[in-house]
């Protein structure tokens, strides 16, 4: 009998709510049903504040959920699952280690001895293009050496599940879609599956397999986008393809009214 590899990440039914003072409780996501196959790309986008980093937070074991079932690599999560790599907006940098230190500091956390620690940090640097820089401090560092830095970080643990929220949100255009490239390069061929939570929808359609759109909150899944452009990609070019251009129509369109539903909310507080 063959076993087939449960998804990475199963949710169905997912539904989260936070007690509030005034005693109703406020519901973040409602019904969120969705598998992430293993060594899948899937981002998600939504309107601001609609449930994105909530759905993640399901994921990482950090919140549980009020109902339904999250599952990771087969398991009920409960508590922090095992292979799991995250990368935030704010980089997990320790701005009083150096770079070799940071990059190292899961492994040595891990057991790992230094000499051993060093030698695969010193590779990883190498990956995202730092060498030259392991002695230097993140207060010496440019925002988007910073965040290779963190992407190193990450990755030498080789997670098989990787959730990123809004990992690039805070780099200008062009380092932006550098890391983008890089992401990708290091992220082939490993097997992981990544859910990376954006607000920006090239990002989205270039980086993913599949865009997962969310409701107004509290969200749950409007739609599903297969991105089915070829890899290797290149962001700056596949970006201006007709099929990219047609990609992102579909995603906006079934985005936009969300977003709307969502500053008309904004709107009717304001008033
Ligand atoms: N620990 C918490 N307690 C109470 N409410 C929370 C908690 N965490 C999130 N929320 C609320 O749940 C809703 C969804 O928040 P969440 O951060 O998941 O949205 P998001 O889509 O990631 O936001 P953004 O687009 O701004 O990144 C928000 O209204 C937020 O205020």
């Amino acid at each position: 009998m063959t076993q087939s590899t449960p998804p990475a990440i199963q949710l169905r039914g997912a539904t989260k709510m936070f007690a509030t003072k005034s005693g109703t409780p406020f519901t973040a996501i409602t019904d969120v049903t969705l598998d992430v196959a293993a060594g899948e790309f899937v981002t998600i986008v939504g309107p601001t504040g609609c449930g994105k980093s909530t759905t993640l937070s399901l994921v990482s074991g950090l919140e549980p959920a009020t109902r339904g079932t999250v599952q990771v690599h087969g398991a009920a999560v409960n508590g922090i699952p095992d292979g799991v790599g995250y990368m935030f907006q704010s980089d997990a940098v320790l701005p009083w280690k150096n770079v070799l230190d940071n990059v190292a500091i899961g492994l040595r956390y891990n057991g790992v001895k230094k000499a051993e620690a060093n030698e695969r940090a010193r590779d990883w640097i190498q990956r995202v293009g730092l060498t030259g820089f392991e002695d230097r401090y993140p207060h010496q560092l440019s925002g988007g050496m910073r965040k290779r830095v963190a992407m190193a970080q990450t990755l030498i643990g080789e997670p098989s599940l990787l959730l990123m929220d809004e990992p690039f949100g805070a780099l200008d255009v062009q380092t932006r879609e550098f890391m983008q490239d890089q992401l990708l390069d290091l992220w082939s061929g490993t097997g992981a599956a990544v859910v990376f939570v954006t607000h920006d929808l090239t990002e989205a359609i270039a980086l993913a397999d599949r865009v997962v759109v969310m409701t107004a909150g509290p969200a749950t899944i409007k739609s599903i986008v297969d991105v089915d452009l070829e890899r290797p990609r290149k962001v700056e070019e596949i970006r201006l393809t007709p099929e990219f251009t047609e990609l992102y129509r579909t995603v906006w369109d079934s985005l936009r009214e969300e977003v709307e539903i969502t500053r008309a909310r904004g709107a009717s507080r304001v008033a």
